[in-house]
């Protein structure tokens, strides 16, 4: 039997079985069952290199967004209105066969933008390109699902039900569970609040049927057995996601209020390229860039070219800022001048650790430069220690 079929074959277990207290550790095991297998059904097959024709699509610009969506939804219309890059569209379905990357010039940063192809019911069965199109949603920073303000809501909750199935929890925050596998010493489960979804009985049974009889749990939360299950499997990625509402020209204003005032979603027209400046600004705010701008002693700062970094990939601090300049510049910081939403006063001394904020400006005072006088890239605001110290040398001793 394949793996469709067992999945099939426990889900249509689960239909049957009455949802009550007797069945509830039945019923963990099962979702345990399935969780393992679909595991199995997205690793690669043997004897290939796991990644997908025509999607291997190199990383580019200082983030990733990936369009998502049912056939016909206007993906590729959007990426052509908001890159310039020709995505052929057409009003017949699956247009776009291969990946299609544009770049959004937004905020002095370059975005990259990917047309998947439409993705649909029963992707995470392996039907379709749906493989491809979750390994590359997967790499990217934040998922735009575009839907058809026209069609039910029901294609939302589809999309939605597909990629969990392949690990991605959207606009979700990971399981505060503590889950440590041990050599030795049983299961030890504790919690730090009263659970009502999981007890140990519960969780033991879990955990036996991943064969795991060594390990430390720490409820921090009431989490469910889905939680768990996605703490021990440890491959799921939690994304922000945006749903984009497009084609709000064919339908009434009362509905488009509608569905303007639902969590994360923006309501756009591709044809009326009505809203799209709203939907960059939200597409911007959830990706968490941060732009920081160099400035070298005694000048203007550079306001050209901004070092872009990530709250979610790399972190913002000035260590992380330094880093991303050169991997050995840390080392010879001494400590540096801020300008900007971060700082406190203008300017600020600030260490290793300072969080940086958007549009912040940062001059970097180097310990070398600081004993030799500010020479180099970023020069230090004052030189005077090393003349004080070369006049010291000089100076006859009195005696
Ligand atoms: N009424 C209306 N039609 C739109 C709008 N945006 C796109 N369309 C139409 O929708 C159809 C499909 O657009 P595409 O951009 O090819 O859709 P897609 O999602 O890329 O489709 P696939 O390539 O099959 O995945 C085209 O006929 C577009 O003209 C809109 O805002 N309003």
């Amino acid at each position: 039997m394949g793996i469709i079929e067992k999945i099939k074959e426990i889900e249509a277990e689960m239909a049957r079985t009455q949802k009550n207290k007797a069945t509830e550790y039945h019923l963990g095991q099962l979702k345990a069952k399935i969780a393992k297998l679909r595991t199995q059904l997205l690793e690669p097959p043997k004897g290939s290199s796991g990644a997908g024709e025509g999607f291997e699509v190199t990383k580019f610009g200082h983030g990733r967004v990936a369009l998502i969506g049912f056939p016909s939804v206007g993906k590729s219309t959007l990426l052509t209105l908001l890159t310039g890059t020709h995505s052929e569209a057409a009003s017949y379905e699956f247009t776009t066969l291969t990946c299609i990357p544009g770049i959004i010039h937004y905020n002095d940063t370059k975005i990259q933008l990917l047309d998947l192809p439409g993705i649909i019911e029963g992707a995470s069965e392996g039907k379709g390109r749906g493989r491809q199109v979750i390994a590359v949603s997967k790499s990217s920073d934040i998922v735009l699902m575009v839907l058809d303000a026209s069609k039910s809501e029901g294609h939302r909750q589809i999309l939605t039900k597909e990629l969990e199935a392949v690990g991605l929890r959207l606009n979700k925050r990971p399981p505060q569970i503590y889950f440590k596998k041990k050599k030795t010493g049983g299961i030890s489960f504790n919690s730090t609040l009263p659970l009502t979804h999981v007890d140990e009985k519960l969780c033991y049974q879990i955990l036996h049927e991943y064969k795991i009889h060594n390990a430390e749990v720490l409820f921090r939360e009431d989490a469910t057995v889905d939680d768990l299950i996605d703490v021990i499997e440890g491959n799921r990625k939690y994304m922000k996601c945006v749903y984009v509402y497009n084609k709000i020209d064919v339908i009434g204003i009362d509905d488009v209020d509608k569905l303007a005032r639902q969590p994360n979603s923006v309501v756009i027209s591709c044809n009326l390229k009505l809203n799209l400046d709203r939907l960059l600004a939200r597409m911007w705010e959830e990706m968490g860039l941060v732009r920081v701008y160099t400035k070298p002693q005694g000048q203007q700062p550079d306001f050209t070219e901004p070092v872009v970094l990530s709250v979610d990939r790399g972190g913002c601090t000035v260590e992380d800022f330094c880093n991303h300049i050169h991997r050995s510049l840390v080392k010879d910081v001494k400590y540096v001048l801020v300008w900007g939403t971060s700082a406190r006063h203008y300017p600020q001394h600030c260490g290793l650790g300072h969080v940086l904020q958007d549009e912040d400006v940062v001059q970097i005072v180097k310990k070398k430069e600081k004993e030799e006088g500010g020479r180099g890239r970023f020069k230090s605001h004052s030189n005077a220690p090393a003349r004080i110290s070369d006049r010291e040398k000089k100076a006859p001793l009195k005696t």
